[in-house]
């Protein structure tokens, strides 16, 4: 997250930031099982589950249409997209496997203390 001059919607210090993040976090879901939402077809009674279906193509579509005010909110869409997998799927299930492992490298990468040192970057 590079200091960027602010003359239009699309390259805010915070766009920048949570562009990073979003492209960092997405490249560690190699089997793209988090790439786009998760269908009833795909997962039978997905729906009637999972109440708050999150992925990486709505939290891109949220990031271009500025709906993140903080890298806080887009940590807990992140959370909420791995958590979603981790409830709907058995813990034996490749798919629960990778939302472990995904959310892990998610808690590292946003931290409180990386937060606050991204805060000070684009401050
Ligand atoms: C978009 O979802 C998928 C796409 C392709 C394939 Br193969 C599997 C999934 C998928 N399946 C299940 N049961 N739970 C999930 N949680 C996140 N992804 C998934």
């Amino acid at each position: 997250c590079r200091m960027r001059d602010r003359d239009d919607q699309d390259n805010t210090p915070l766009r920048q930031c949570l562009e990073n993040l979003h492209r960092q976090l997405q490249r560690k879901d190699v089997n793209q099982f988090f790439a786009w939402p998760v269908t009833d077809a795909i997962a039978p009674g997905y729906s009637q589950i999972i109440l708050r279906p999150m992925d990486f193509s709505t939290m891109k579509d949220k990031l271009v249409n500025d709906e993140y005010s903080s890298i806080e909110e887009f940590r807990n869409d992140f959370k909420v997209m791995c958590d979603n997998a981790m409830i709907y799927n058995h813990p034996e299930t490749i798919y629960y496997k990778a939302a472990k492992k995904l959310l892990n490298i998610g808690v590292k990468m946003m931290s409180k203390d990386k937060i606050a040192s991204m805060y000070r970057s684009i401050g």
